[in-house]
């Protein structure tokens, strides 16, 4: 292994829009990683949850997360979008729902942002309905916006101004997902 690859990817390869900004570095990133697990780990112990990555973009936090989550649980996924491949928000679009039960579980939603918070209200809304008994929500960035979301998150790591953001599992025009660090337009 090069030192290159233990410690991620030089930014050489990247392509970035020459409008990006970079708004958390990828020591900023993984320290939020390790705060959240923290308070995860303090509050869900014991649970059993059944935790479900919001695909796309939970993917990646899911994956950072994850390893740091020192109890048990089970692993699946809910697939719901509201953007596709744009910047701008629209109606939700069901993709995949879990293939387990939700009934009297404890669920634990993990995405990559809450800007308006409609796609996690209509998520956290979906798993009561389908007879979750908790359900949690972590995601990795909340907007700073002037309204506030349509719901809070229980967990987040970062917060980001109010622009179009990417990496760390956020994509722009469906690529940049992979970036360790996070960046706006
Ligand atoms: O708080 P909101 O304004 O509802 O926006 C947040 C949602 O937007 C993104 O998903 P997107 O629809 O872009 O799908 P993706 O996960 O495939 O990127 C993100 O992953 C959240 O799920
Ligand atoms: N990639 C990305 N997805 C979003 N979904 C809601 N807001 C955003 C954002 O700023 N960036």
């Amino acid at each position: 292994m090069t030192s290159e690859t233990s410690h991620g990817p030089s930014e050489d390869w990247m392509d970035l829009p020459e409008t990006a900004e970079l708004i958390h570095d990828q020591h900023a990133v993984a320290t939020a990683y390790d705060e959240m697990a923290a308070a995860i780990n303090r509050d869900w112990a014991g649970t059993e949850p059944l935790v479900l990555p919001v695909m796309l973009g939970g993917l990646v936090p899911a994956g950072q997360l994850l390893p740091r989550l020192l109890f048990s649980l089970q692993l699946e996924s809910i697939h719901a979008t509201r953007y596709g491949g744009g910047t701008r928000g629209g109606e939700l679009n069901w993709v995949a729902r879990p293939r387990s039960s939700l009934k009297g579980r404890s669920v634990l939603l993990i995405d990559d942002i809450l800007d308006e918070g409609l796609t996690l209200k209509a998520l956290v809304k979906y798993c009561h309905e389908e007879g979750a008994a908790r359900v949690g929500t972590a995601v990795l960035v909340r907007k700073k916006r002037d309204k506030a979301p349509a719901i809070e998150a229980d967990y987040y790591g970062l917060e980001v101004p109010d622009r179009y953001v990417f990496g760390c599992g956020m994509d722009l025009y469906e690529y940049h997902r992979q970036l360790p660090a996070i960046y706006a337009i």
